[in-house]
């Protein structure tokens, strides 16, 4: 894998800009890469290329899936230092006291890089949710489109490659673009196991959209797109589209390996950033704006170690106060998820590339003609609202709650997936997860240093409507294992809970041990209207009570938005990279 950046693009010591981004992950790298067409601009990254520091494990499809291990959520996770935080959370007091590992990148691309890359947007009352808290209409779906187009090159699917008449993917080739870097396609390769828990998914009333997610109607099933690079069927993150284009057109400065760890000021204005690379501290001097980009996780912490949050924390911490900003990591929104599962007689991806007799023919495949399992990426996913029948078995609060939502917001997600138990033998598995988070998580910090890792407390189950929809999610999950397609592949009784979980309080009791985060974490810097409780950020991303200063990542979501929050993540960087550049001419 070439290095990208030209020598002449590497930053080194004091430098003025007019922009200076503070991380070079999916928002980062989309911003900087737009700014860098009429003004300069320089990244900070905190890692290198992940291609040369993790390897295939990153970058082919299916490993993204299943190899890439630095996800593993559990304590002992693998220590991954050059592409991960390393992050590990509070524990989880609703949950089993857990702490859980969350993985996020380190890296140029952030977690683009370590992402399973599905493409999806959310539904039209979703954004109309976001216009409404941010007070502005530009946030609407029909105002968005053109972003969410300018940000993605649709290529549609292979279907020859795909060779599999039960996947053809149904999508509206009108709301994608096809100028942006960013290639956005269907993988050469279909699961046999998942395509029969596609079929279970519909036989229980699951229909296929006809139109895919990417119009703002999220119900119903789909084959998934994903961020793939269609031609080689590699992973594409912000860093193989964004800085690539960047490279070749701009003179846009990246900083790797370098760690950003102070936002500095004048007074209330943002005038650059304090950087170490390798202990050696300089000053990166932005003549117009500083632009935080740094992740859920770590965009709330440098605001606070720079002395914007709430006065209490940065006074225990011995930060001069520069604003009081109450909701700085407050209010952090992590959808969680279950799975059942059964084992399969169907064949899997990762079954077929352990054999020792198969894999020779899977290699010459995805190295000869970029398919086979090896290119095989996102799968099967449906959403929808809950049927009457497990409705009715919520509790009144969790009824109340449901109901405030717009009317056609789905309310669980199904992933029909695939893995490989310990013993080798290939399991089918059905995920629910909830679509919207009640429960609300904190981040904060320990020091005022930004070496010390920000304190996150997930705040899973702080709410019980999450557990309610969890546990009507499962049994929903068990609905389509009962149903015929299902049924034909399934070698036997349920593994995971297993038919010993029956009563409602045992379901409960297994989500409560079991749920885990399917790594969408967002708003701890939430957009919001001045004064609002939980609002750092206006709907221009500038944060409340300083100048020059713009918070541009998953951090400004100001909910957790149903379905995947990548697709969202490049949109908000094109659209705040456009509002600066008309602000600017
Ligand atoms: C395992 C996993 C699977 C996922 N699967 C999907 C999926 O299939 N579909 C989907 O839509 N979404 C998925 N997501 C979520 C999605 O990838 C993220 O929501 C999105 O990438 C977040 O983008 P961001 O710009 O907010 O942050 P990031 O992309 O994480 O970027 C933050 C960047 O800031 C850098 N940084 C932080 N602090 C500093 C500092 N002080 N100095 C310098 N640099 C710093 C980091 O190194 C990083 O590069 C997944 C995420 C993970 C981790």
């Amino acid at each position: 894998v070439p290095l990208r950046v030209r020598a002449d693009q590497v930053g080194t010591g004091d430098a003025k800009f007019d922009y200076v981004v503070i991380g070079g992950g999916t928002a980062g790298l989309t911003i900087a890469a737009r700014l860098a067409e009429f003004a300069s601009v320089a990244v900070i990254e905190a890692g290198g290329y992940y291609e040369t520091d993790y390897g295939n494990a990153s970058v082919v499809p299916l490993l993204s899936l299943t190899g890439i291990d630095v996800i593993d959520p559990s304590e002992a996770f693998p220590h991954r230092p050059e592409i991960d935080w390393e992050l590990l959370t509070e524990p989880q007091t609703n949950a089993g006291n857990r702490r859980v590992h969350y993985a996020q990148g380190k890296t140029l691309g952030g977690s683009s890089a370590l992402n399973t890359m599905s493409y999806v947007r959310s539904s039209a009352s979703a954004y109309q949710r976001w216009a409404d808290l941010a007070g502005d209409s530009s946030y609407t779906f029909d105002n968005l489109l053109p972003y969410f187009k300018k940000s993605v090159r649709l290529t549609p699917p292979n279907l020859q490659k795909r060779n599999a008449v039960n996947a053809t993917p149904e999508y509206d080739p009108n709301s994608f673009g096809s100028g942006s870097p960013l290639d956005v396609s269907w993988n050469n390769w279909v699961d046999p196991t998942i395509s029969w828990l596609a079929k279970s998914l519909q036989a229980i009333g699951l229909v296929v959209n006809p139109k895919g997610w990417s119009s703002g109607d999220l119900n119903g099933g789909s084959w998934v797109p994903s961020t793939i690079d269609p031609a080689h069927a590699t992973r594409e993150s912000s860093q193989t589209s964004f800085l690539d284009y960047a490279t070749g057109n701009t003179q846009l400065v990246v900083y790797p390996h370098s760690q950003a760890t102070k936002i500095l000021f004048d007074g209330t204005t943002a005038t650059g950033v304090s950087v170490n690379t390798d202990g050696t501290v300089y000053t990166l001097s932005a003549n117009k704006e500083v632009i935080l980009s740094a992740g859920v996780f770590h965009s709330p912490q440098m605001l606070m170690v720079s002395g914007i949050g709430p006065k209490s924390t940065l006074e225990a911490n011995n930060i001069p106060v520069i604003a009081d900003l109450p909701g700085v990591g407050q209010n952090l929104r992590d959808p969680i998820s279950v799975n059942v599962a059964h084992f399969v007689s169907t064949p899997n991806a990762q079954g077929i590339v352990a054999n020792p007799a198969t894999q020779p023919e899977a290699l010459r495949q995805y190295q000869e003609e970029a398919a086979g399992p090896y290119s095989s990426a996102a799968g099967y996913i449906s959403y929808e609202r809950l049927t009457d029948e497990l409705r009715s078995t919520l509790s009144d609060s969790t009824r109340a709650a449901l109901a405030a939502l717009p009317s056609d917001s789905p309310e669980v997600q199904f992933i029909a997936g695939t893995f490989l138990w310990t013993n080798g033998s290939a399991m089918g598995s059905m995920s629910a997860t909830i679509c919207n988070t009640f429960s609300r998580g904190s981040v904060t910090i320990s020091s005022a240093s930004i070496s010390d890792a920000p304190v996150i407390d997930l705040g899973w189950f702080s709410d019980p409507a999450d557990g309610d929809v969890l546990v009507a999610g499962l049994k929903r999950s068990r609905q389509a294992w009962a149903s015929e397609p299902a049924q034909s592949i399934s070698l036997g009784a349920e593994v995971i809970p297993g038919d010993s979980v029956a009563t409602d309080e045992q379901l409960l009791e297994f989500v409560k041990a079991n749920a885990n985060m399917i790594w969408h974490p967002s708003s701890t810097c939430s957009m919001g209207k001045e004064g609002d409780k939980d609002a750092v950020v206006d709907s221009g991303a500038r944060v409340f009570g300083v100048q020059g200063l713009r918070v541009v990542d998953i951090s400004i979501f100001p909910f957790s938005l149903p379905g995947h929050p990548q697709a969202s993540v490049y949109m908000i960087a094109e659209k705040i990279a456009d509002a600066i550049k008309k602000g600017a001419q």
